[in-house]
């Protein structure tokens, strides 16, 4: 069938040879005229994993309309800032029950919500939506090094077509009922991520990383089950399996942004210097809607906010999170 593919950066990309490699027929919406040119003429993206011969199945296109035209369903791979403006587009275009699956991280900045309610407010009908997420590197998934993900919908009917359409040998893909903690988790582990970078680039060590692992998650946790999710999905690919694949990968752009940050260069620098998006920046400051409108206590999230955009030294983090009372370990779950 064909599928259509909102965004062509790292993982709209690696996302794309997923689905051609396993049979489909690819529209891949790009917005720049030369990753059009190269795609279809020399099966690469020139901007992202170049490296990788694309399959020839994968056919590009500037056109929304073009890429959407006779297919049947869409994934949408965009920054999260952009897909807003996506699910619109789209809405001109298909029709009402046309399946769509969002893989973008993040929350949307003033009104807190996740990708998966702004396709609900653009275009209506909630149970043909999913969302994708869990430790999933594109620059891994492209070459079908083995991983697995999650794909949430609160129609299981939704969640199993998706689940059909990406699941490989290479790409296993379960299933979720919980799409809120799915996104919650997707977004909050990147925050957590950039701490954890700014705390090796500090000459931090691994139990440094593995406490705000562990009270990142704990601080996932509370967000999630606070929102309305479940507690499990926490424990599961989309929360502790892409905690750690953010955290420690060297692929992971939060995590690098987090080491930029303690040698002291700024989101501008990141953004310049590999023309790549670190969700965490702005997910650290959307998360604190969500948390002052259900009142859970996110200090890690605080931490790293007021490094990014209010000028706080790096430094101030560990002192900050440090110095906080005494307390048991889990609590507000
Ligand atoms: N890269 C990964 O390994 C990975 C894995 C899972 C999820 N994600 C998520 O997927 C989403 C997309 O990330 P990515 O890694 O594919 O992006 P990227 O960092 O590789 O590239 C940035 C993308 O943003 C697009 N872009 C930037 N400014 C734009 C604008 N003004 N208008 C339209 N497009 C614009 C670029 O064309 C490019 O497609 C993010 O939410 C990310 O968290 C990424
Ligand atoms: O490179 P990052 O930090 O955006 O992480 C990419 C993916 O979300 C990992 O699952």
């Amino acid at each position: 069938m064909k599928v259509s593919v909102i965004g062509a950066g790292s993982w709209g990309t690696a996302l794309s040879q997923v689905l051609a490699n396993n049979g489909h027929n690819v529209g891949l919406w790009a917005r720049k005229p030369e990753v059009v040119k190269a795609i279809n003429s020399e099966h690469r993206n020139p901007r992202y994993l170049s490296d990788v011969e694309l399959n020839p199945d994968v056919v590009a296109t500037l056109s929304y309309r073009d890429t959407l035209l006779r297919a049947r369903a869409a994934v949408i791979v965009t920054p999260s800032t952009l897909v807003r403006g996506a699910a619109r587009a789209l809405a001109d275009v298909v029709d009402s029950d046309f399946p769509v699956i969002v893989c973008s991280k993040g929350i949307e900045e003033g009104s807190g919500l996740l990708p998966i309610d702004i396709l609900d407010a653009e275009m209506g009908n909630r149970s043909r939506f999913a969302v994708l997420s869990g430790p999933n590197h594109a620059e891994e998934v492209v070459r079908g090094v083995p991983a697995a993900t999650v794909i949430a919908s609160e129609s299981p009917d939704t969640a199993a077509f998706f689940q059909e359409l990406f699941a490989c040998e290479s790409f296993r893909a379960y299933t979720s009922e919980d799409a809120c903690g799915v996104e919650l988790c997707a977004a909050f582990k990147n925050v957590v991520a950039i701490a954890v970078g700014m705390s090796y680039g500090l000459g931090f060590g691994d139990n440094t990383a593995a406490l705000l692992v562990s009270r990142g998650l704990a601080e996932m946790s509370r967000l999630v089950v606070a929102c309305g999710g479940n507690a499990i999905t926490c424990m599961g690919l989309a929360g502790t399996g892409d905690m750690v694949a953010t955290c420690m990968s060297h692929h992971s752009r939060n995590r690098t942004f987090g080491e930029m940050l303690a040698a002291g260069k700024t989101l501008d620098d990141f953004t310049v210097e590999t023309h790549m998006v670190a969700e965490g920046a702005n997910a650290c400051r959307n998360v604190k809607v969500l948390a002052d409108r259900y009142g859970v206590d996110l200090p890690i999230a605080d931490a790293v906010r007021s490094v990014v955009w209010e000028g706080a030294d790096p430094k101030s983090l560990a002192r900050d999170l440090t110095s906080r009372s005494l307390k048991p370990e889990f609590y507000g779950i």
